[in-house]
C-alpha cells in the first residue's frame, strides 16, 4: 500500500500527543508538507549516542521516560549490573491472568566509520528521497520508535486489549547481550513479566515481501592461540608461531570456502543455512627481528540450528591439534541452544501474526536469521519469538556505511504493528494458560 499525503496528514493530525509532544521537535520535511511527528521522534532517537563503545545509555533513559509520560503508562526501570538498565513500558491488559505480549528492542548501536558515511552518522539527516540516514535506523531504533507510536495511536482511539503488552528497551545487544538482555532473562523481574509471546529485530528486506525470522545461528567468538619458540628473526627456527597461526587461518578458511561454496551453489539456501566463518582479529609480534612466543587469531563463527555443535567444537579441535604442538582456544562468545519457533499453525502465536500480515498483504518469508539478536536469549528460557523489522523495498545495511531507512516505509511499519498488536494482545486464552 502506498502512502498518500492526505493520509500521512490525516496520521499526523490526530496523533499530536500535545503541543510538547514530539511534533514540537519537527525538523524540516519536503516540499513544504510538515514531517509526521512520527518521523520527527525517529530522528530525535537516532540522535542520541548510544553507541558503542561508550552508549549513552542516560540519554536514551531519559528520552524512554518521556515518552511513557507522553503515553501515560508506567515504565519500570531494573539495573540487571551497574549501568546496564533495562527499561519496560507496560500497557496493562484488562485480563491479567493471561500471558502478555514482549516488543523487544534494544537501545545500543554499532560504531561507524565516520570518512566514510555521506552525512553525520548521528544527525539523522533526511535526503530528498525521505531517505533517513544514520547509525540505527535499520539496527533498530526505528522498530522501537515504530511500537512506541503503533501504542500511542492505539491509546489515542481509546483501544484496550485483553492480554498486557511490554515494550522493552535493553542495554549491550550489540557486545554480547551478557549485560543486557541474557542476565535480564534470569531475573525474577523477567519472570513476573509473564511473556507468552515475543517479537524482536529482524532485517531489511530489498523486495516487496518482508523477511521473519524463527531461529537464529548460534554465534561463537573464539581466539586461538598459537604458541612457539622465539630467536632471532634471521634463522630458521623451528616450532614457530606463525607456522601454526598459518595451520590454523587455512583450516578455518578453506572451510569457510566451502560453506561460501554450499551456499553460492544451492538455491534453496540463504545465509542463516550455512556456517560463515570471518578472521576478525589478528595479534602477535614485538619487532621485526624477534621471532615471537605467540599469535592469536580470532574467528567470529556463526552455526546454523541444523549442525550438531558437539561435533563441530571437535572438528575446531582436530584443527588445532593438526596445527601443531601447543594450541588452545577460548570463547567470548558460546552460545548453544538451538531452539527453533514454530510456524506451524498449531502455534496460536504465530498463527495469529502470520494471518494478520496476510491480511495485510504482506508476504512473509520466513528464515533463520544469520547474525544473532536478543531472540536466542528468549528462545533459550522457552519462549517462542520472531525476529521482525517491518522494512521492504529496503537494502540491509545493518552496522554498514550510511545505514538508512525510507520515512514512508518506517511510517508503513507502525501501521504495520497498528493491525498486529491489537491482533496478538487479543489472542483468546489458550487451554494451557487457564
Ligand atoms: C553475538 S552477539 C550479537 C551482536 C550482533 N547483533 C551480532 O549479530 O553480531
Ligand atoms: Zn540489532
Ligand atoms: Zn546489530
Amino acid at each position: 500500500m502506498l502512502f498518500t499525503d492526505t493520509h500521512i496528514q490525516g496520521l499526523s493530525g490526530d496523533m499530536l500527543p500535545d503541543k510538547n509532544g514530539p511534533s514540537a521537535m519537527g525538523g524540516g520535511g519536503q516540499g513544504g508538507l510538515a514531517e509526521h511527528p512520527s518521523v520527527s521522534l525517529f530522528r530525535e532517537y537516532l540522535r542520541l549516542k548510544t553507541v558503542h563503545p561508550e552508549p549513552d545509555y542516560g540519554a536514551a533513559l531519559r528520552f524512554l521516560e518521556r515518552m511513557a509520560k507522553e503515553l501515560e503508562l508506567p515504565m519500570k526501570k531494573v539495573e540487571v549490573c551497574p549501568g546496564r538498565v533495562v527499561a519496560i513500558i507496560t500497557w496493562t491488559g484488562t485480563n491479567t491472568a493471561l500471558q502478555s505480549v514482549l516488543l523487544n528492542s534494544h537501545m545500543d548501536v554499532v560504531p561507524v566509520f565516520q570518512e566514510s558515511w555521506k552525512y553525520d552518522a548521528f544527525a539523522a539527516v533526511k535526503d530528498a528521497e525521505g531517505n533517513i540516514y544514520g547509525r540505527g535506523t535499520q539496527d533498530m531504533k526505528s522498530v522501537a520508535i515504530q511500537y512506541i507510536e503503533a501504542v500511542r495511536k492505539l491509546k489515542a482511539e481509546g483501544k484496550r486489549f485483553a492480554r498486557t503488552i511490554h515494550l522493552m528497551f535493553v542495554p549491550d545487544e550489540e557486545v554480547g547481550g551478557h549485560k543486557g538482555m541474557e542476565m535480564f532473562v534470569k531475573h525474577p523481574e523477567f519472570q513476573a513479566l509473564n511473556i507468552g509471546f515475543a517479537l524482536d529485530e529482524g532485517l531489511a528486506n530489498p523486495g516487496e515481501s518482508f523477511t521473519v525470522f524463527y531461529g537464529e545461528r548460534c554465534p561463537w567468538w573464539i581466539t586461538v592461540r598459537c604458541p612457539g619458540s622465539p630467536g632471532h628473526g634471521s634463522r630458521f627456527v623451528e616450532n614457530t608461531a606463525a607456522e601454526k597461526l598459518r595451520k590454523i587461518i587455512n583450516s578455518f578458511l578453506d572451510f569457510r570456502e566451502q560453506e561460501k561454496h554450499r551456499l553460492n551453489t544451492s538455491e534453496c539456501l540463504t545465509l542463516g543455512d550455512v556456517t560463515t566463518v570471518n578472521m576478525t582479529m589478528v595479534k602477535g609480534g614485538v619487532a621485526y627481528n624477534v621471532i615471537p612466543e605467540k599469535m592469536d587469531a580470532t574467528f567470529d563463527i556463526r552455526i546454523p540450528p541444523t549442525v550438531n555443535l558437539q561435533e563441530f567444537e571437535a572438528q575446531i579441535q582436530r584443527w588445532c591439534k593438526e596445527a601443531g604442538e601447543g594450541i588452545t582456544y577460548e570463547f567470548a562468545q558460546k552460545h548453544t541452544n538451538q531452539d527453533l519457533t514454530s510456524t506451524e499453525d498449531s502455534n496460536p502465536w504465530w498463527k495469529i501474526f502470520s494471518a494478520t500480515c496476510k491480511a495485510m498483504n504482506m508476504n512473509l518469508q520466513k528464515e533463520i536469521f544469520p547474525a544473532a539478536s536478543d531472540s536466542r536469549f528468549i528462545r533459550a528460557v522457552g519462549l517462542p519469538a520472531i525476529g521482525f523489522s517491518p522494512m521492504n523495498h529496503t537494502p540491509i545495511l545493518l552496522h554498514d556505511h550510511n545505514e538508512f531507512l525510507n520515512e514512508q516505509v518506517f511510517l508503513r511499519g507502525i501501521q504495520v504493528y497498528q493491525e498486529l498488536l491489537p491482533a496478538l494482545a487479543s489472542l483468546p486464552a489458550q487451554s494451557s494458560e487457564v
